[in-house]
């Protein structure tokens, strides 16, 4: 093991400095690294990558290549044209494949997220088609939706009237109503809000997005030194060992669902749909990309990648309103007006354009996903007249685009009506990507729109949102991650008559 270990050694302290020396011809200029380790040990610890690269772009242009270790080549996209044509070149679809990524699905390319190629189009296929049916971004699912916010709606209203002042604290609180509205469709099953063992994985989860950054996640480690050392990633900051007690619950879940199908029964959610696909699969006796792993990764990509970004969508919409007491004032009156007397539905939506403005503003300003997710060039191809070396690491730098002075007036300042034209009707900017564009766009999106309009517009129109007197206004920064969410906050929260 030592021989092989110093031999290891050996060949990436040559190819580090062949590759430090020896950039290929067109590599889009960037700062060069230290040898054996690239630029990764220079870049900052506290500041957030998706800054950091923001500022390398203003000496290097929107294009910004280094090296990360010896040989894997990292290139930061910054600025809506640059965003535009990364997200569209079909050439950069691929995820990265790294060791430590890997760790989070068994060691193996399974899941949603980090697979690419034919396996995740067939695989992404499925997925959307049968989660549509089941009732994703449909108004069949509206109905579970209601249930969830109704039940919020009371808890926040019993936490509300508990306390002399009315404070409600915010922390954590819409993630196990968005991932129930998941739930129903993925496994069939609705989860108490203060249940502790479903509270912990999707704490889980939190804490596995709010650790580690895209650069970390991304460092060239082989395989083999991660099955010796199971804890490396957790030491290099992406502590995929979280994710062991989500698989086990899954996998109990997929158990119990296969123990209680009856013979001919219609599938009852995605999991009976998936399980009877890969049945048939194995009957048919098909080379497939059907398997249980498959399912539990595929789950599993889908907790990760739905709870924390609409719960957080929805704490940002509610964190902003109370700082701009007067956009949520005119945001319930068109509630008010458009609703009467009942909850905001799906129905409304189109005749809401303010509130629908305001989600849009919130969605620029917090900008969740800043960074998208890695993506990887399947092959050499060119991004604004540079050649990207096939392997490449690509950070799509979506926060660039929503914040650019080119694109956007006063783009620092939260102002709802930017989204709206001269006769008050919704109007789409195309630097405007929360959920990326292309053939990698988030899956969830429809879902994500529904939920974070129907969450947000009922809290607004049920409560009067404030801060707390006396306090300073919560802070609009955002809690460090891969994903952003809001640090944890109190408001006085009075219900309406
Ligand atoms: C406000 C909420 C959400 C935002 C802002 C958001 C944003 C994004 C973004 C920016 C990407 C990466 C696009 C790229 O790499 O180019 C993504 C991918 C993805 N999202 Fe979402 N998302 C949200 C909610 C959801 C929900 C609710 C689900 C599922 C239930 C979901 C599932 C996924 C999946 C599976 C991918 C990977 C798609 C692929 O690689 O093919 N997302 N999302």
């Amino acid at each position: 093991m030592t021989v092989l270990l110093i031999i290891f050694f050996a060949v990436i302290v040559i190819l580090s400095l062949l590759k430090l020396s020896l950039r290929p011809p067109h590599f889009p200029p960037g700062p060069r690294g230290v040898p054996l380790l690239g630029y990764a040990p220079l870049m900052p610890k506290k500041e957030p990558i998706f800054k950091f690269m923001q500022k390398l772009s203003k000496t290097y242009g929107p294009v910004t290549g280094f090296y990360l270790g010896p040989t894997q080549p990292f290139i930061s996209v910054v600025g809506p044209q640059a965003v535009k044509e990364a997200l569209h070149n079909n050439d950069l679809n691929g995820r990265p494949t790294g060791a430590i990524l890997l760790s989070r699905t068994f060691g193996e390319s399974l899941g949603l997220i980090f697979v690419d190629g034919e396996f995740w189009q067939e695989q992404r296929r499925f997925t959307l088609r049968h989660l549509r049916d089941l009732g994703f971004g449909k108004t069949s699912i509206e109905d579970q939706m209601m249930d969830e916010i109704n039940d919020l709606i009371s808890e926040i209203t019993a936490t509300a009237k508990s306390d002399p002042e009315h404070i409600v604290d915010f922390k954590a609180i819409f993630s196990v109503s968005v991932i129930n509205i998941l739930w129903a469709i993925v496994g069939g099953k609705r989860f108490q809000r203060n249940d502790p063992q479903f509270k912990k994985l999707l704490d889980n989860v939190n804490k596995f997005l709010e650790s580690g950054n895209a650069v970390q996640a991304n460092l060239p480690v082989p395989a083999f030194l991660v099955r010796l050392f199971p804890s490396l990633p957790r030491r290099l900051g992406i502590n995929t060992e979280l994710f062991h007690p989500i698989q086990k619950f899954i996998e109990e879940n997929i158990d119990e669902h296969l123990s209680t199908r009856l013979q001919a029964e219609v599938a009852r959610d995605f999991i009976d749909v998936y399980m009877d696909e890969m049945e048939e699969q194995l009957k048919a006796n098909v080379s497939t990309t059907f398997s249980k792993k498959q399912l539990i990764c595929s789950i599993q990509d889908l907790f990760a990648a739905g709870s924390h970004t609409s719960a957080s969508s929805i704490g940002f919409a509610v964190l902003y309103l109370i700082h701009y007491p007067e956009v949520q004032q005119k945001m319930r009156e068109e509630l008010d007006n458009v609703c009467g007397d009942s909850l905001p539905s799906l129905a409304h939506r189109s005749r809401l354009p303010y509130t629908e403005a305001v989600l849009m503003e919130v969605m620029r300003m917090a900008s969740i996903a800043p960074l998208a997710i890695p993506h990887r060039a399947m092959k050499e191809t060119q991004l604004q007249g540079f050649t990207i070396p096939k392997g490449s690491i690509i950070a799509i730098n979506l926060d660039s685009a929503f914040k650019d002075a080119t694109v956007w007036e006063d783009a620092e300042n939260f102002r709802p009506e930017r989204h709206l034209d001269q006769n008050g009707k919704v109007i789409k900017n195309d630097a405007f990507t929360p959920f990326g564009i292309g053939k990698r766009i988030c899956l969830g999106e429809p879902l994500a729109r529904n939920t974070v309009f129907l969450f947000v517009a009922s809290l607004v129109k049920t409560f009067e949102l404030k801060s707390v007197s006396n306090k300073p206004l919560p802070t609009l920064e955002p809690e460090a991650g891969i994903i952003l969410g809001p640090k944890p906050f109190k408001a006085v929260v009075i219900p309406r008559v």
